[in-house]
């Protein structure tokens, strides 16, 4: 069945900011990224305030899982620093977690151990909360191969979360879902957003999921920020056919 899905629709989810705490501030100062002569980040200024949501946009190759592997500390900036919460970044850190299109579970482990997988003290009270949270709470005991598409992700979201990361990184996490599946995602995501208030940076070549979702949208374009837009309005709100929104999204595809 195809369901034509223009913008997401979170009616369900109150309109408050996230609850404050957990986010971290990200902020590029003059970064630039080059593979021997290919120049793919040109020079990147910006900050994201801590607790922010948002959307990188752009077509193929503008550099945005470059820059993801920058935040994330799997690589370094050719010039320039990235610095979280006013410290200069160095290498991989706890606080920043990354969801990728593909969850990623541990085969061998059933699903409480896969979120779990940090372990320490109490992990398997904190693992089964966070199931609950992502809707999971009578999966635990499954192995992953059982599980749906989405339902994978929600338990590798559950995984992120189990560190209360400052920053969550998100590259086209809904990418191979299907449409309806997807719209569960971004509900999901929206709230525990909402209550976790880490930072988070969304990859996604889809523009009406950036403007559904995200308080911010950056277009990459050509390794320079081609675009800078603010969703200055209530996520409620946002449903296909709200002409503030649909403005919203005309400006970011001609910016892409
Ligand atoms: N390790 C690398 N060595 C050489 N070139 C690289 C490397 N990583 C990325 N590139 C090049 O950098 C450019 C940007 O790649 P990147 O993956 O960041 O783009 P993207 O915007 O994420 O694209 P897509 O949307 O297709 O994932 C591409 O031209 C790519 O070939």
């Amino acid at each position: 069945m195809m369901v034509p899905l223009r913008a997401v629709e979170t009616p369900d989810i109150p309109d408050e900011p996230p609850m404050a705490g957990k986010g971290l501030e990200l902020a590029f100062d003059g970064i630039t990224k080059s593979f021997g002569d290919a120049a793919v980040l040109k020079g990147l200024d910006l900050t994201i305030p801590a607790g922010q949501f948002v959307a990188v946009v752009g077509r193929s190759g503008g550099g945005k899982t470059t820059l993801m592997r920058l935040i994330a500390g799997l690589d370094s900036p050719t010039t320039g620093a990235i610095r979280i919460a006013g410290t200069a970044r160095r290498g991989l850190q706890p606080d920043v977690r990354l969801l990728f299109q593909d969850a990623r579970l541990l085969p061998w482990q059933r699903v409480l151990s896969n979120v779990g997988i940090a372990r320490g003290p109490g992990w398997k009270e904190r693992a089964r909360a966070l199931l609950a949270e992502v809707g999971l709470a009578d999966r635990a005991g499954d192995w992953p191969y059982v599980l749906s598409g989405g339902q994978k992700q929600r338990v590798a979201l559950a995984r992120a979360l189990v560190t209360e990361p400052g920053i969550l990184l998100l590259d086209e996490p809904f990418g191979a879902l299907d449409a309806l599946t997807r719209v569960d995602m971004h509900r999901l995501l929206t709230k525990v957003w909402r209550q976790h208030g880490f930072t988070a940076v969304l990859i996604t070549h889809d523009v009406a999921e950036a403007v559904a979702l995200a308080d911010r949208v950056l277009v990459l374009r050509e390794g320079r920020v081609a675009a800078d837009i603010a969703i200055d309005i209530p996520r409620g709100t946002r449903a296909a056919g709200n002409p503030r929104l649909a403005e919203l999204e005309r400006r970011v595809l001609a910016a892409v």
